[in-house]
């Protein structure tokens, strides 16, 4: 669908009794306002006011369980504006970004996400490092914090200006029409950053504010930007304000240079000698907790400041006007038409970004390498080498059974704890693309195991070569290998479809470890073959879901299938619940293990597929922290399924 905009209005952003409440709790009062092209409106206000609520449900999202209502719309014909729209661009606080990729490669993905295509988004890419300054650093890793003089990472308004050359990134899009009623700025997004100078020092802050601000003028779009208090050199450059008390009450909106004629008229006057206004007005509308009655005293004026704002009506809260439901509004304009890639050029993108991902990071995957086959050798050196005589000494089964269940779990764990740790790290950046539906959750899902798993399998695998090395394990060395890089691969699916599920690496890693730590418990075996009895109910079902007892069934099966056992005398006092066994299948039997080898293998296979496709139903099913809500004349949440 194209839609079409008026001449005069293109780049501007209005709003009209736009709220957003949980439960009884109201995050934003309703409200109306405007924004307008080339102009950078700053939402201010103290903390917890809502700015960035107020940010988010302009951008069409909206917090958990939150409802929003109101409309926004971008002209008097344009019914819908949104980051899902794909008109709007939003700049979250503090996301991070992949950081094995440079910056030139993160805004050339960016652009492909939006439909450029590879070489398109490589010029585009060229053009935005330049734009936003970042020639310097343009290939050098992203890094995860900035290392200094190792010229590793990037510092933390670099990462800014990355952000921001994302955010903009594949809007001119090639194959729409050229003509001159559709020049580049009216295909501009709008420009939406959620407290763009937190955490910088006040130059590199100034800057950041200063390339929105002369990006919004260039692209001629409407630029909204919440900040907590800007400094004075910060506070110059911004040309409407919107202030929000607590509770998301408009306490002025207009032209910046107003605002101090405007409260002095209600009585607040500021002391303009060495004061800067934009601390004046946080003070103006902030509560102090020190007393009850100081804070009663803020909460009146604060009340008083609000109530004249809304008396203002609407001029005050800026030119505002209601969506017009006709399509005839004279000089039309195009605005870009919400785009969805086809999931097969998204898992490619996503494929080749997780695969940059991963194989680059190679310190890493050194201390991976270092760990795994260290862990080999100390297996090597607790187990010792077993005889490799025709006939199994008795004595040596219970060691044999207890090396591969270590083996089995130290596997399964590593696997699982990787992936939490690498999905935990993506979280926000997956957040943020999936708001703007750039694709779904299953395809993520898919590209990233592809491009991820198959190293999880390797490493597992030297482990197992190291240990059939050292120990000397009846098991062919292809099934060890095979089964040690099954486990891994079943629990790093595990570790996906968790990751999934939870919103932060700390709840992951919570979540995580009790799991595991079930399949652990329900699927070790017994090395004395004391515990062959069947548990039963909701033990029996546990059992089934443990992927480390289907591994540990199929790896006892190899060790010990048709060997024949020789005992040598005395042995018969320490072997316990094998005492009695005298070949390789008896003492399966005594071990409780009643599948076939065939059937366990198969259970980790399906156990591992049943781990990806809970990972993708999750992925598609459990929102971001800020989910999809349909702006309108009524907006209502639309639940994310993309
Ligand atoms: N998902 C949510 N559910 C319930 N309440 C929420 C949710 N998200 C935010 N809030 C509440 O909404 C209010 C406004 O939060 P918001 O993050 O917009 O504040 P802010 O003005 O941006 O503050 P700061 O400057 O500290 O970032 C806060 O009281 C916060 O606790």
């Amino acid at each position: 669908m194209i839609t079409e905009l008026a001449d005069s209005d293109a780049g501007s952003i209005h709003w009209h009794g736009l709220a957003v409440s949980v439960g009884s709790q109201v995050l934003v009062a309703p409200q109306s306002g405007s924004a307008h092209a080339g102009r950078l409106l700053a939402v201010m206000g103290p903390s917890g006011a809502g700015k960035s609520v107020l940010l988010h449900a302009l951008a069409g999202l909206a917090p958990a369980r939150a409802v929003v209502s109101g409309s926004v719309w971008g002209s008097p014909d344009a019914e819908s504006v949104g980051v899902a729209e794909g008109n709007m661009a939003l700049m979250e606080q503090d996301v991070p970004f992949f950081s094995e990729l440079t910056p030139r490669e993160t805004i050339r993905f960016a652009a492909e996400l939006e439909g450029l295509s590879g070489a398109a988004a490589a010029k585009e890419a060229a053009a935005l490092v330049r734009r936003v300054g970042l020639e310097h650093v343009a290939d050098r890793k992203v890094g995860e914090r900035y290392l200094g003089g190792t010229g590793q990472g990037l510092s933390g308004g670099e990462q800014r200006r990355l952000a921001l050359a994302c955010a903009i990134a594949g809007e001119r899009h090639e194959s729409l029409p050229s003509t001159p009623a559709f020049s580049s700025h009216c295909r501009a997004k709008t420009l939406l950053a959620d407290e763009p100078t937190t955490g910088l020092d006040t130059f590199q802050a100034a800057e950041v504010v200063q390339l929105l601000r002369e990006l919004g003028i260039a692209r001629n779009c409407a630029t909204i930007m919440t900040i907590h208090q800007p400094r004075s050199s910060v506070w110059g450059m911004i040309d409407d304000v919107l202030l929000l008390g607590p509770g998301g009450r408009a306490v002025y909106s207009g032209p910046t240079s107003a605002v101090l004629t405007y409260i002095a008229g209600l009585g607040h006057e500021c002391p303009r000698e060495g004061v800067n206004p934009a601390d004046f007005l946080i003070d103006l509308i902030s509560v102090h907790t020190g007393s009850t009655a100081a804070a009663e005293e803020d909460m009146c004026r604060i009340a008083r400041l609000a109530g004249a704002c809304a008396a203002q009506g609407e001029p005050r809260q800026a030119a505002c006007f209601l969506p017009s439901t006709s399509s005839d509004s004279g000089s039309k304009r195009t605005l870009l038409p919400a785009r969805r890639l086809s999931e097969l050029r998204a898992f490619c993108l996503l494929f080749g970004r997780a695969w940059m991902q991963t194989s680059r990071d190679k310190a890493t995957n050194f201390a991976r390498l270092v760990a795994t086959a260290g862990l080999g050798f100390i297996f090597g050196a607790q187990f010792g080498t077993f005889d490799s005589a025709e006939a199994l000494s008795a004595g040596s089964i219970s060691s044999r059974v207890a090396l591969l269940s270590f083996g089995c779990i130290s596997m399964a764990f590593i696997g699982e704890m990787r992936a939490l740790d690498r999905f935990a790290k993506e979280k926000k950046v997956i957040g943020r693309e999936r708001a703007a539906c750039h694709y779904s959750g299953a395809t993520y899902v898919a590209a990233k195991a592809l491009a991820e798993l198959p190293s999880d399998g390797l490493f597992a695998c030297l482990f197992a070569l190291i240990v059939h090395l050292r120990c000397g394990l009846r098991t062919p060395l292809l099934d060890l290998a095979g089964l040690c890089g099954l486990i891994a691969l079943a629990c790093a699916a595990l570790g996906l479809a968790i990751g999934a599920a939870v919103p932060n690496g700390e709840r992951a890693m919570a979540t995580g470890v009790p799991v595991m730590s079930l399949h652990m418990l329900t699927g070790i075996i017994d090395p004395a073959g004391s515990a062959a009895h069947q548990p039963s109910g909701v033990m029996l079902t546990l059992r089934a879901l443990s992927p480390i007892r289907y591994a540990l069934e199929a790896l006892c099966h190899a060790e010990l299938d048709g060997a024949k056992l020789q005992r040598s005398p005395g042995e018969a006092a320490k072997l316990g619940g094998l005492a009695m066994a005298s070949s390789g299948d008896a003492v399966l039997a005594r071990l409780g293990i009643t599948r076939s080898y065939r059937e366990a293998v198969l259970g980790l296979v399906a156990l591992l597929a049943l781990h990806l496709l809970a990972a993708m139903i999750i992925m598609a099913f459990f929102q971001p922290s800020f989910r999809r809500a349909r702006a309108g004349r009524r907006a209502q949440l639309v639940p994310l399924r993309c």
